[in-house]
């Protein structure tokens, strides 16, 4: 069985959760309803227990027996109101269950005191007998054992109240007593059902509660998982700058919408010049950094609406919407100056940096490779020439 199954067992007798804590939780969870429904039911019966004042007067006049049970229903409603009122503040069902318990024991005990006090009546106190037993069991919210006690209280001190001063016979009395047991029958089975089956519901509410916030956990983990994919899938891993399937996506669609618009779209293919050279004086390690801080310098150079990405090795491919011809070389000769001006760590004081720079104006009949042929054909050519230069025009 798991711990969960464990937690929602339900007592087969008491009516409450096996586990204590689960308990005292769903006691937590119900007590709002508690609180209002136990005033209400504690006010209603204050009222109908006060009414029978006047079936008092009729029976008995102004007698001594009359005061002494008018002072007892009095006092009865009285403490009864005054629980209500304290319920009402502060009745927490969880810990205060025995606040709720005080009025039934209240009851009780007034309904007792009326045997003794009017015995000729004693046919009617059976009936009301069997509706207080009712009205403790479902009408007054609450535990099953607290209301399996004080009837099981009332039933066989009324009994016994009966047969000493009612001067019931022993036979009337097991009449009385068999009515009185299948009231309790009743009332406790009624109880225990509800009791069983609220519990139930809130075992189940809770679990769906449990599943839906693991789902949620669930997606938020799925999400952040994509975001990882989608980061890796499109972010070169060594220097950050876009992957080359990632840019050459970015630009495809710049190139289609500057062709719309109407609007200049220049390429650069950057090479850094002479990195095997780079590598074999300082490791690949050392070479990785370097390639890093460059990726780093160029991307600084170029305005938030360009795209820069690594094409492959010490590669770089730059795409410039918007950008005019002129401008394109400009910010070119700007991107080759930063990599020279680069400043790099003591250990690298001999190195001079450079890059070699091929610039491609995309005409309208250009697609993307058209253009990073042109670019790539203008690189080599700076490479052939010498390296450390921008080739803008064929
Ligand atoms: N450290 C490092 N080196 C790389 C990486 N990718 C490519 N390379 C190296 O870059 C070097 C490129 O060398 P070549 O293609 O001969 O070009 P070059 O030495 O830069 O010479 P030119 O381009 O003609 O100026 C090779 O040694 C590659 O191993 C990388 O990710 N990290």
């Amino acid at each position: 069985m798991s711990q969960q199954q464990e937690q929602n067992d339900i007592h087969w007798l008491t009516g409450q959760f096996c586990d204590r804590q689960k308990e005292l939780n769903y006691r937590y969870f119900i007590a709002p309803n508690v609180r209002s429904d136990a005033r209400l039911a504690l006010i209603l019966a204050s009222a109908i227990f006060a009414m029978f004042g006047i079936t008092d007067y009729n029976l008995l006049g102004l007698t001594q027996e009359y005061y002494l049970l008018l002072t007892m229903r009095i006092t009865v409603v009285s403490s009864c109101l005054a629980i209500a009122f304290i319920i009402g503040k502060t009745g927490g069902y969880a810990k205060k269950a025995w606040l709720h318990a005080l009025p039934l024991w209240i009851f009780a005990i007034g309904i007792i005191l009326i045997v003794p006090l009017r015995p000729e009546s004693i046919g009617t106190q059976v009936t009301a007998i069997v509706v207080a037993l009712i009205a403790f069991y479902l009408l007054i919210p609450n535990l099953l054992t607290v209301a399996a006690l004080a009837s099981a209280f009332v039933s066989i001190t009324f009994l016994a109240a009966a047969m000493m001063y009612a001067g019931v016979s022993a036979e009337g009395a097991v009449r009385i007593g068999l009515l009185i047991a299948m009231a309790n029958i009743v009332g406790y089975s009624s109880l225990r059902r509800l009791e069983r089956l609220q519990r139930k519901q809130y075992a189940l509410l809770n679990e769906e509660r449990d599943q839906n916030r693991n789902l949620l956990q669930e997606i938020k983990h799925r999400k952040s998982l994509e975001a990882q994919l989608r980061m890796v899938a499109e972010r070169d891993t060594l220097t950050g700058v876009d992957s080359r399937s990632h840019f050459m996506k970015r630009a495809e669609a710049l190139l289609q919408r500057s062709r719309l618009e109407g609007a200049s779209f220049c390429l650069f293919m950057i090479d850094v010049d002479h990195f095997k050279k780079i590598n074999d004086t300082w490791g690949h390690t050392r070479g990785d950094v370097i390639l890093t801080k460059i990726a780093a310098v160029c991307q600084q150079s170029l305005r938030p609406t360009d795209i820069i990405g690594r094409f492959g090795g010490e590669e770089f491919v730059v795409g410039l919407p918007h950008t005019s011809p002129a401008d394109a070389t400009v910010v070119a000769e700007r991107l080759k100056h930063n990599v020279e001006a680069l400043s790099l760590d003591n250990e690298f004081k001999d190195l001079q940096l450079s890059v070699t720079i091929g610039v491609a104006v995309a005409t309208p009949e250009d697609d993307l490779d058209a253009l990073i042929t042109r670019a790539d054909n203008r690189l080599y050519e700076g490479k052939r020439d010498g390296r450390n230069r921008v080739v803008s025009s064929s």
